[in-house]
């Protein structure tokens, strides 16, 4: 892909290009000379001018499979440029932790591309996902954490129960009228996830087949999809010339996206209650209207169209777990068992059920440890160092836990689709300190909480209502899944119907708790 972007292009460019790079490179390498002794030079792969080592991840498939080939020989923390920039690639524990813990400070921003910045208003740094790291950033980040993090017994994780039941229920009954079909479901589930995420942010729920709504959806979608792929432009950002349409198009769904963001927040505005805060979107307008605050409401709006976005990243997953699953007849069965004994199959599981799925619970995390979603690169705030390698400023970090998730040193039988690796011996959950499937540090993921919940629910519930299968004969192929956030080919399902509920609202309230 990074390859094909390179069309020719005027004999004069390339020879200019080409000579620059050469200066770059003879600059550089002067550079290395005056390294304080008692740091190493990083090794890794020679770049071609330009390209760098582009051509070499750009044969693979799956790029992680190139880093996993290229660590054989180069080792745990090795460099390499693609197209102009710098990075280097990080595949052990004690490297990974080095980065994002111990000095997370020297490694707190993220990559500087443009298609981040045509998606976020022309600015990534309104972004919370996708921004360098700042004052503006911690206060924003020490807002929205409670918040997505709601307590135990609380009237967050009321709400949340609320609204993935009500989703939930919503679902099953569209399922059912696709029943015993081949289907491609990631549509519903994106429906569904995205509805979960409007209500618990903004109080705001959408018919399922409102057309804004569903073209919303289309558009985080694609942009999703965009945000989670490497493109020559974001190595090589003199190609701007040549992606013009690409970033036009991106900023212009992206616009759409900002137009119904701002509604709300209008809504909001006039009927807003100091004393009685709703949800994320008064909390950000209270804030805003505080003193000595640097937020402005461009901020907040961005963030919450960026929070809101993180149901297409879980729909993928979600639909990535219902395949894998589909594909074990034995964990289907295991599901089934324990979502029947705790709700007696009177009803559809709730939160207030989770200390009673441990099982089940297993099943979401073995998902996102065979799915192995990369942790978003960081980059580098200063010159620095990883265990003893010199890293210069704003070298772009790239994590391999497809490795550390795939590791026979951490993981028994680590190509086995294996829940049970969670529990322990009395059947509790635990989840070991090397897998860390929502990053680790200060730039943690936000939203784990509402995914470990909806995926948790989410399974449970489809399980229990459907037994849902695939038309293919073999089990999954877990090296084809690995590392790839969204599927490169569309996954199809059949929902067979197995549980009648004889009244459907009993069904689907907590009442019978
Ligand atoms: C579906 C599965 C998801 C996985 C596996 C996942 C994983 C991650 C990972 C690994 C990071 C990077 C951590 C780091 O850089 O150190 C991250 C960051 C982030 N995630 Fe998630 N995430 C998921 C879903 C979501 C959802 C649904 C949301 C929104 C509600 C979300 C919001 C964020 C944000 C805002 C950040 C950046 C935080 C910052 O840079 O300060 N994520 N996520």
């Amino acid at each position: 892909m990074i390859l094909s972007i390179l069309t020719p292009v005027s004999v004069v460019l390339w020879v200019g290009v080409l000579l620059l790079a050469v200066v770059v490179a003879a600059l550089s390498s002067r550079k290395k000379t005056h390294l304080s002794s008692n740091l190493q030079v990083l090794p890794g792969p020679h770049g071609l001018p330009v390209l760098g080592c582009s051509h070499i991840i750009g044969r693979y498939n799956n790029p992680w499979h190139g880093f996993s080939n290229l660590r054989k020989q180069y080792g745990d923390v090795f460099g390499l440029t693609l197209g102009s920039r710098k990075c280097v690639v990080v595949s052990s524990l004690s490297a990974m932790k080095q980065v994002l813990v111990s000095k997370s400070e020297d490694f707190a921003n993220r990559p500087d591309f443009l298609r981040f910045h045509a998606i976020f208003r022309g600015n990534r740094n309104y972004s919370i996902a996708l921004c360098d790291w700042s004052s503006k950033q911690k206060v924003r980040r020490e807002i929205v954490f409670p918040y997505m993090h709601p307590k135990c017994v609380s009237f967050g994780i009321d709400r949340m129960n609320t609204f993935i039941t009500r989703e939930l229920q919503e679902l099953v009954t569209t399922l059912l009228t696709v029943e015993n079909q081949l289907i491609e479901p990631r549509p519903f589930l994106l429906v569904c996830t995205a509805n979960i995420f409007y209500q618990y942010l903004c109080s705001k729920r959408f018919h399922t087949k409102d057309p804004t709504f569903q073209r919303i959806v289309r558009i985080y979608d694609v942009v999703f999809r965009e945000l989670f792929q490497g493109f020559a432009i974001d190595f090589m950002p003199w190609l701007k010339v040549f992606n013009e349409k690409r970033l036009k198009d991106l900023r212009d769904k992206a616009d759409e996206v900002t137009k119904l963001t701002e509604t709300i927040f209008d809504e909001h505005e006039k009927t807003l209650d100091e004393e009685n805060l709703r949800d994320l979107v008064d909390i950000f307008l209270k804030h805003i209207k505080g003193t000595g605050n640097n937020l402005s409401r461009e901020d907040a709006e961005v963030t919450v169209d960026d929070l809101c976005g993180g149901h297409s990243v879980l729909g993928n997953l979600w639909l990535w777990g219902l395949y894998l699953v589909a594909g074990y007849p034995e964990v289907k069965e295991r599901i089934r068992t324990e979502v029947s004994r705790a709700t007696e199959d009177r009803r559809h599981p709730c939160l207030q059920d989770k200390p009673a799925l441990p099982y089940t619970e297993a099943v979401t995390l073995e998902i996102l440890r065979v799915v192995a979603s990369p942790i978003i690169p960081h980059v580098a705030t200063k010159d620095t160092n990883i265990q003893g390698f010199h890293v210069p400023i704003n070298t772009m970090v790239m994590f391999n836990t497809f490795d550390l998730n795939m590791d026979a040193q951490y993981w028994e039988e680590p190509r086995r689709f294996k829940p049970e690796r969670f529990l322990t011996k009395e059947g509790r959950v635990l989840k070991p300190d090397y897998f860390f499937p929502f990053g680790t540090g200060k730039r943690t993921c936000l939203g784990d909480s509402l995914v470990k919940s909806t995926l948790l629910l989410g399974l449970g519930t489809l399980l229990q209502m459907f037994d849902v299968c695939t038309e293919e004969v073999n089990a999954p192929d877990l090296d084809s899944i690995s590392g790839l956030v969204v599927p490169q080919k569309e996954i199809k399902l059949i929902f067979k119907q197995r549980l009648n509920f004889t009244n459907k609202s009993e069904y689907f309230s907590c009442s019978a708790l």
